[in-house]
């Protein structure tokens, strides 16, 4: 359905082809991953499928992609709009009507269905998706996730044969990742839908997959083959894959199902590993006990009673949080449960309807930015939305000024986290995981003791995400505290000592990382669910614990 033939892309000014001897096809019917590490050309692929890249990209592509013989080349995007339906990274960028029901109309409208279609169509895909209740909201008033929802939805509603997906799931909850996948997998079954989706996050999306097209570094070219020989050599894996690595299964198990049949022995060596008569992990992130038990630490952030409306929505109700120095908090919870709201309330972005914020003795919403910048910093959703300089040297002399920190302090600080970035980049240009630690830097630069990321893990890879982890405990060390708003439970796992789960606006769960992720279906990562009934949350702590002259 889909037939690479030695394709290779191009980008105009670049001195080497960011893909290439890309050959590969995708039977109709049938489901393909696409995984490499970040940078790769994931993206690229997927756009000379819809034919974003070469007419809206510029570049130049040489071999031929063929969706359904229609070369892509020849054919602009428009002329494939009724074969191929495609979601982007950036779902905000592509929307082109105001409200729900209009966007999910507006594919159909184009190719000029017959509106009781249409309006057949909406109606199963408001319910398909859980989008019913917003049917009727302007889109730039959802959430992350609400708006992702949309934007698989108005690709959804047209039937089209082949559907290209560009991290259809890095907002999603979850119990909503699963649901889509779950929609995705039945179009492909029973109508024969081609599917070809890139995605970071394998532990959601590997076991969907008929085979997958590897690209294992910039220029190489692609391995392909079924996910579990793939994921065998591959340099991107999911901690399922890492564990089975690690305990030498062979074959390699891909779903937690697999690896629990597999785990019994290691279960066994475990048992004797975990110290006695507590069964958890010895490395579990807790902050350290002075920090725990210094009577009451002064806390850097205390919210109280805290309600906050958005247009007619209650977004935030009630909520009652204690933030303390040195602590690192993952607020999790679906898709509109309010957890950017209640970030944006800590950096006085939006105002109390009722209750209180306060980061010590400021009120936030009433504190002046250049005074504000000291107390707490958000890195937002769409680090983007942070930067408005066009390189990343003015960036950085930005933030110094804003900061009043020694000129050259957010430099520095981008070159921590990310050597090699030159100082005449636009921030435009930037990959996902790049332009994320430019505002992680831009945010830093005044040293705040309260950071907030939200969902810190989008669109990065493993290797990327293994270092931000590394930046943040070094962080938590010094004393700052740390509140992510995440979906990624793998995350959470790695880095929170504490999780406080969101449930429509209401904080329904607070407590130690292990006792709040091990006993939740949705929100336990893959490692506490092979190993259950044992506490274990990550793997580098079966690893410690196999390896301890290792560690
Ligand atoms: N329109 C463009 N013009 C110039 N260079 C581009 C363009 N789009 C992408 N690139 C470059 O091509 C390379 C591959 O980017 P691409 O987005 O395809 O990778 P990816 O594997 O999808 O990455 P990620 O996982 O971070 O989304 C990057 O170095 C990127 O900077
Ligand atoms: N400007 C607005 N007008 C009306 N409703 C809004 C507005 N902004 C947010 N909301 C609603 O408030 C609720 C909380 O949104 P918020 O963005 O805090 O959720 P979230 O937990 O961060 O979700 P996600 O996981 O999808 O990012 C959602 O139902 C959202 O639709």
């Amino acid at each position: 359905m889909i037939r690479f033939e030695d394709v290779s892309v191009t980008y105009d000014g670049a001195a080497e082809p960011t893909v290439r001897g890309i050959d590969f096809e995708v039977p109709e019917g049938e489901l393909v991953l696409l995984a490499g590490p970040s940078g790769v050309g994931k993206s690229t692929v997927l756009g000379a499928v819809s034919g974003l890249v070469p007419h809206f990209t510029g570049g130049t592509l040489r071999g031929r992609v063929t969706v359904a013989g229609r070369d892509t080349r020849t054919h602009e995007p428009r002329e494939l709009a009724d074969l191929v339906g495609t979601v982007g990274q950036d779902p905000l960028s592509h929307f082109v009507t105001d409200t729900v029901e209009d966007e999910l109309a507006y594919g159909m409208e184009s190719l000029g269905l017959a509106p009781d279609v249409m309006r057949r169509r909406v109606e199963e895909t408001l319910d398909l998706l859980g989008l019913a209740h917003l049917r009727d909201r302007p889109i730039a008033t959802l959430s992350g996730g609400q708006q992702q929802r949309v934007a698989i939805g108005s690709v959804l509603t047209p039937h089209p044969s082949v559907l290209v997906l560009d991290e259809p799931t890095s907002a999603l909850d979850p119990a909503a990742a699963e649901e889509v996948l779950a929609v995705l997998q039945r179009l492909v079954h029973d109508l024969g839908t081609t599917v070809l989706m890139a995605e970071h996050r394998l532990e959601r999306v590997i076991q969907y997959a008929d085979q997958v097209v590897l690209l294992p570094g910039p220029g190489a070219a692609p391995v392909l083959g079924p996910p579990a020989e793939v994921m065998a050599v591959s340099p991107v894996y999911p901690p399922v894959v890492a564990l089975g690595r690690l305990a030498g299964w062979s074959p390699l198990p891909l779903t937690v199902r697999d690896a629990r049949r597999r785990a019994g022995d290691l279960k066994q060596v475990l048992e004797n590993a975990a110290p006695k008569g507590r069964g958890e992990p010895r490395d579990q992130p807790q902050p350290t006990r002075s920090r725990q038990h210094s009577a009451h630490p002064t806390p850097v952030g205390e919210v109280r009673a805290l309600s906050v409306t958005r247009g007619r929505v209650q977004a935030l109700h009630h909520i009652d949080l204690t933030i303390t120095p040195g602590e690192t908090v993952a607020l999790m919870g679906r898709n509109g449960a309010g957890k950017s709201t209640l970030l944006n309330a800590l950096v006085g972005l939006v105002k109390p309807s009722s209750g209180t914020v306060r980061l010590g003795e400021a009120t936030p919403h009433r504190t002046a930015p250049k005074d504000l910048v000291r107390m707490v910093g958000l890195v937002p959703q769409e680090p983007r939305d942070l930067l408005c300089a066009d390189t990343v040297a003015a960036e950085c002399a930005a933030a110094d000024r804003d900061a009043g920190a020694a000129p050259g302090t957010c430099r520095a600080l981008v070159t921590e986290l990310l050597p090699g970035v030159t100082d005449g980049t636009h921030p435009r240009d930037l990959s996902e995981g790049q332009r994320l630690a430019l505002a992680l830097a831009v945010v830093l630069t005044a040293r705040p003791p309260l950071l907030l990321l939200d969902e810190p893990t989008r669109g990065l890879d493993y290797a990327a995400k293994a270092r931000l982890v590394a930046v943040l405990r070094a962080l938590a060390a010094e004393g700052h505290a740390i509140v992510l708003a995440t979906h990624d439970v793998e995350l959470a796992a790695e880095i929170a000592h504490r999780v406080v789960l969101l449930a429509e606006g209401e904080v329904i769960a607070d407590g130690s990382t292990a006792d709040i992720v091990v006993s939740s279906p949705s929100f336990a990562p893959q490692v506490t669910k092979i190993l259950a009934p044992q506490h274990w949350l990550t793997v580098s702590q079966v690893r410690a614990a196999l390896h301890p002259e290792a560690g």
